[in-house]
């Protein structure tokens, strides 16, 4: 188990904290701490607030993942999926929403918009060498193996 200090911003104390759905569920929800109504027109992007800022312990992130529902129903997702919080971030957590559908959309106060994912990262420590091993694979990709 790993904690996680949730602070919420001030003038969000009706906005949930972020929440499983289910028990086993891998994303923890998160809430639109907008003031009114937001609308995104088809096509167009919005950076939407959560009313909350975390502070994580080293190697862990937090990704940002759109909902598939919103998604299949209204063509809504985060455009810059996964969003990557980073462990020493303490800034309120946004969300980068873009409507890929035909129609508005409208986002309410405490509407769940996306769900984040938290993740252990390791850390690596880049050794610069002149050759590198030498595998099956080698530089074949983007399509290599067939369709
Ligand atoms: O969907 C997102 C993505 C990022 N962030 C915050 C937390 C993250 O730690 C910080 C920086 O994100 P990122 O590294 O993706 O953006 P950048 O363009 O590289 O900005 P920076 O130069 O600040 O790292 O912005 C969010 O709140 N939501
Ligand atoms: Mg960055």
């Amino acid at each position: 188990m790993h904690y996680v200090q949730i602070h919420k911003l001030p003038g969000h104390d009706d906005v949930n904290i972020p929440e499983k759905m289910s028990s086993s569920a891998s994303g923890y929800d998160l809430y639109a701490a907008v003031e009114e109504a937001v609308v995104l027109h088809p096509g167009e992007r919005k950076l939407i607030p959560t009313g909350i800022a975390l502070a994580m312990p080293e190697g862990l992130e937090a990704q940002i993942r759109p909902r598939s529902g919103l998604a299949l129903k209204h063509g809504i997702t985060c455009l810059n999926t996964p969003g990557t919080i980073d462990a020493d971030y303490r800034g309120e957590i946004k969300v980068l929403l873009i409507n890929l559908g035909q129609e508005p959309f409208a986002i309410a106060r405490n509407e769940r918009i996306a769900q984040m994912v938290f993740q252990e990262v390791p850390a690596v420590q880049f050794e610069r060498v002149e050759v590198l091993s030498d595998t099956v694979r080698g530089a074949g990709g983007f399509g290599h193996t067939g369709k």
